[in-house]
C-alpha cells in the first residue's frame, strides 16, 4: 500500500421509462461536444450516494435515489475512478441541463452510438445490459 488516496468521480446512470439519461459537456475543450453520465468528485465528508444526489440536483435539477453499482471502475487520466451508479428520478422531477449543452434519452439500441467521453465507452455493454 502507497497510502494514495484515490479520488472518487461518481456518475448516475439515470434510466427512467427504459432509457438511459446522458448529457453532454460544455466544457473544456477536448470534451465539449462529447457525451456522460451526470455526476462529478465526491467531496470530502460526502458519500458516494450523497454526491450523487448533490451532483444530479446542482446538473440536472432533480432528486434521485440512489441503486447498484454498474460495471468496473474506470482509471481516468490522473488516477482518479470513475465509479457508475443506477440511479431513479423520484419525485416526478423532469431533468434540465442546468451546465451542460444538452440532454438525451437513449434506449438500449442507441448507447453504443453515444459519441461518449473516451473513459465512458468500455461502460457501453454494462449501460446495455442496464436497460435490457
Ligand atoms: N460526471 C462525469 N464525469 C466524467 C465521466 N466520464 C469521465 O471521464 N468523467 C471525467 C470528466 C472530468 O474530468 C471528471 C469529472 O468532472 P466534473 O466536471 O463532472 O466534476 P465536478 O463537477 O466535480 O468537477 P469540477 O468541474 O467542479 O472540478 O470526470 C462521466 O460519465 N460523468
Amino acid at each position: 500500500m502507497t497510502g494514495t488516496v484515490e479520488r472518487v468521480i461518481v456518475a448516475a446512470a439515470i434510466v427512467d421509462g427504459g432509457k438511459l439519461l446522458v448529457q453532454q459537456r460544455a466544457y473544456p475543450d477536448e470534451a465539449a461536444g462529447l457525451w456522460e453520465l451526470p455526476g462529478g468528485r465526491v467531496e470530502d465528508g460526502e458519500t458516494e450516494q450523497d454526491a450523487l444526489r448533490r451532483e444530479c440536483s446542482e446538473e440536472l435539477d432533480v432528486e434521485v435515489t440512489v441503486g447498484v453499482r454498474i460495471g468496473d471502475d474506470v482509471v481516468l487520466r490522473g488516477g482518479s475512478l470513475l465509479r457508475v451508479y443506477a440511479a431513479a428520478l423520484v419525485g416526478g422531477g423532469v431533468p434540465r441541463a442546468v451546465e451542460h449543452k444538452a440532454l438525451r434519452w437513449v434506449g438500449a439500441d442507441e448507447v453504443a452510438g453515444v459519441d461518449w467521453l473516451p473513459a465512458d465507452r468500455g461502460l457501453v455493454p454494462d449501460l446495455e445490459e442496464l436497460l435490457a
